[in-house]
């Protein structure tokens, strides 16, 4: 599903190269979910925009659906991503002069879908992820929670094959932060949607099943149970 191969990415400035990712390797299976979870300065965004076709790697490879990302041109990329790479973000990048309803619906106008298609998978999501009363209301009449709703949706609406979530609940209070992790959790479980989830908070990652963490541009893996265990102990850096 999600190939990361030998990955290592290093920025120019000037005559400077700064190496910030180093042999990054792992997998991500079809309905897993899994958090990514680093410290500021691990590297996350780095991987993020690299596994989101954002950026070119400096050396290594990414499979998604069995196709190697760096490999293509910025137009193939475009289209790739909006046909199989779901996003959602931490402020929700919600358009505020269109309705739920619209927002959700707008991947699937870039793919020329007809409207009565586009209204009943829309309303569908939206009654999945808990907004059905709410389609016709516009962005700034939710709350960040609801809101945060809205753009998972929007991320599902093109039936994607990963879903990346950008430090998805760092807006949110602790008890909407727990719903909102329960309900990507929900939709991995009954659903089958593959999240990962991009983290700095041992909260949010300690509810998936597996945890991959960045430190220094380099991968510490372990599962959810044992790095739990860890945490318990200090032997987890924040
Ligand atoms: N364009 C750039 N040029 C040079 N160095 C960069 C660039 N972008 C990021 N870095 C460096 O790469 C390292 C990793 O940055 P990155 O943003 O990927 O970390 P992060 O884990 O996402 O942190 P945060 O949680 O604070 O966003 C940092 O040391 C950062 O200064």
């Amino acid at each position: 599903m999600l190939v990361v191969q030998k990955l290592s990415h290093s920025f120019l400035n000037g005559t400077e190269s700064t190496q910030v990712l180093a042999g990054i390797d792992f997998r991500v299976e079809r309905g897993e979910i899994v958090a990514l979870l680093g410290s500021s300065g691990s590297g996350k965004s780095t991987l993020l925009n690299l596994m989101a076709g954002l950026m070119k790697p400096t050396e290594g490879s990414i499979l998604i659906a069995g196709r190697p990302i760096e490999k293509m041109s910025e137009n193939e990329l475009a289209v790739f991503r909006r046909t199989h790479i779901g996003f959602i973000f931490q402020s929700y990048e919600l358009i505020p002069h269109l309705t739920v309803r619209e927002n959700v619906e707008l991947p699937l106008v870039f793919q020329g879908e007809k409207a009565k298609i586009r209204r009943e998978r829309a309303n569908a999501l939206l009654t999945r992820v808990g907004l059905a009363g709410k389609t016709e209301l516009f962005p700034s009449q939710l709350s960040g929670g609801q809101q945060q709703r809205v753009s998972i949706a929007r991320s599902l609406i093109t039936e994607p094959a990963v879903v990346f979530a950008d430090e998805p609940t760092g807006n949110l209070d602790t008890k909407t932060e727990a719903e909102i992790i329960d309900l990507l959790i929900e939709l991995n479980v009954n659903h089958g949607i593959t999240f990962v989830i991009v983290t700095h908070e041992h909260e949010v990652a300690r509810r998936t099943k597996r945890i991959i963490q960045l430190r220094d541009g380099r991968l510490v893996e372990s599962d959810a149970e044992s790095d739990e265990d860890a945490l318990l102990h200090g032997e987890v850096g924040t």
